[in-house]
This record gives structure tokens, sequence and C-alpha cells, in this order.
């Protein structure tokens, strides 16, 4: 049977072919599934990441990028509602406290939440840059099994920018501050543009967020890469 391109699914979804994935919409990557997984240490002519001269100052708070975001929202009770303020240089610092809602094991914080405390923590440095990117490669370690109800104490740097490709990392500490690693991970993140929401998000949450009266998060929205 001759299969054309794009063929369907059982599930009735496109599937994409495997090789030569060709899309003209941002956020679908061109290049094929089957591809290496590129390093995470930035090539030899990565630069030093630079602060933005507007970045909030450091001990700033950053406050939510979206209020529906599962990571920094306050409009999700069972988000993690993770705060994150500036540092010096492209750093951030962030405190999580673990609910009974982000459970895997009893008592304990689940994996992947963790991971999620990570990701956004990492995130918020590209507000530093006035960038606006996405998590293309996140890797993660778990040292210490974090209980509900203690506090995750973060911290992400930004390392190296090498054109759209953003290297940081990150770890998280129990106990205070300065106590043990309980998590950490390394990240590449990959700036984009903003149809790579506007095109790929559901047109009901686009157009909320586009008319979200809070100026404050439209404009961090729209005012990035000036
Ligand atoms: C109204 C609306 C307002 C919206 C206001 C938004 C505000 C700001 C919200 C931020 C929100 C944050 C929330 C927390 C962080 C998330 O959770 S983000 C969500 C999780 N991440 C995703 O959904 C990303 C899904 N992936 C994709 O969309 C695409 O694969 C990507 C990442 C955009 C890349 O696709 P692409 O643009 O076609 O890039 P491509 O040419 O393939 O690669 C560019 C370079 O990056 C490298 N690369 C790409 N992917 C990878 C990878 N996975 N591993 C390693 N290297 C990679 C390539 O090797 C290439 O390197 P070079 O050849 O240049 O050396």
């Amino acid at each position: 049977m001759a299969r054309g391109p794009a063929q369907a699914t059982d599930t009735g979804r496109e599937r994409i072919p495997r090789k030569g994935r060709v899309s003209g919409v941002s956020g679908a990557t061109n290049r094929p599934e089957s591809a290496g997984r590129p390093s995470l240490t930035p090539p030899p002519d990565a630069t030093a990441p630079a602060r933005h001269p507007d970045a909030p100052a450091p001990g700033e708070l950053l406050g939510a990028h979206y209020d529906q975001c599962f990571g920094c929202g306050e409009g999700l009770p069972h988000g993690l509602h993770l705060a994150a303020r500036a540092d010096e240089g492209v750093s951030v610092t962030a405190e999580f406290t673990v609910q009974p809602a982000h459970q895997g094991a009893p008592g304990l914080a689940h994996g992947g939440v963790l991971a999620t405390a990570l990701d956004e923590t990492l995130g918020s440095l590209n507000w530093l840059r006035r960038a606006i990117a996405v998590t293309g490669r996140l890797e993660s370690d778990f040292l210490r099994p974090v209980p509900v109800g203690s506090v995750l104490y973060l911290s992400a740097r930004c390392t190296a920018v090498a054109g759209r490709k953003i290297y940081s990392s990150a770890e998280g500490r129990i106990g205070g501050p300065d106590g043990p690693v309980a998590v950490r991970a390394e990240a590449l993140f990959i700036e984009v543009k903003l149809d790579h929401f506007t095109q790929n998000g559901r047109p009901e949450e686009i157009r909320a967020a586009m008319s979200d009266p809070d100026q404050v998060k439209v404009a961090r929205a729209f005012e990035v890469n000036p």
C-alpha cells in the first residue's frame, strides 16, 4: 500500500515521518527524531551569558510568567507556586515547599515534580536575558529523597550561550539554603519566537493570555529580544 508523507494513526492523529520532518510551524523541529542527543557541554564558540540592562535587580522577585503555569502560576491550587528571585549575573534562587499533592512514594516528593521545579527555576533564568526559550533537554540527578513539607532551596545559573542554545545548571538543597544537595540538573534551552506559543498552543488559552489585564505579564511576553 502506498503511503504518503503523513499517515493517519489508529488514534486519528497524524504521524510525522521520522526522517526529514519538515514543518513551517515553529516548535516542530526539523531535526530527525533519530538524531543523536547533542551534548549539554557548550561548544567552543559559546559565549558567556549577558544580563539584560533592564533585568530585575538582584534580590527582586521575578513574578509568574503565566498564572496558569504549573511551575510558577498563582492560579493553580496544586501547582508548585515557585517564586524565583534574581541573583547576581544570570542566576536566580527560588523556593518550593513540597505539598501532599506532590507525592510519589508515601510522604516523599515525586521525582517528576522535583524535575519540574528544576525546569521552572532554569526557565526563569531566561527572563534575566530577556529571551523567550523552551526546554530542549533536561538531565536531572536525584541524590536524596525529599519529604513532604520540606522546602527545596533552588539555585540556577546560565553558563553559556551559543546562537539559540542556552546552557544552564541548577541544584536544589534541603534543610536550608546551605543544606545538602537533593537534586540537580543540567539543561539546554532553545530560544524561540512568540509564534512557538501562538501557533502551537490551544487557541482558548492563547486568546486568554493575550487579553490578560495584567500588563506586566503581557509586556513580559512581548518585550523580548528588543
Ligand atoms: C501569548 C503567549 C505568550 C507566551 C509567553 C511565553 C513566556 C515564556 C514561557 C516559557 C515557559 C517555560 C516553562 C518552563 C520550561 C518549559 O517546560 S518549556 C516546555 C517544554 N519544552 C518544549 O515543549 C519544547 C518542545 N520542542 C520544540 O518545540 C522544538 O524541538 C525546539 C526546542 C523549539 C527546537 O526546535 P527548532 O526551533 O526547530 O530548533 P532546531 O533547529 O531543531 O535546533 C536548534 C539547535 O538546538 C539544538 N537542539 C534542539 N533541540 C534539542 C534537544 N532536545 N536537545 C539538544 N539540543 C537540541 C539543535 O541541535 C540545534 O543546534 P545547532 O544545530 O544550532 O548547533
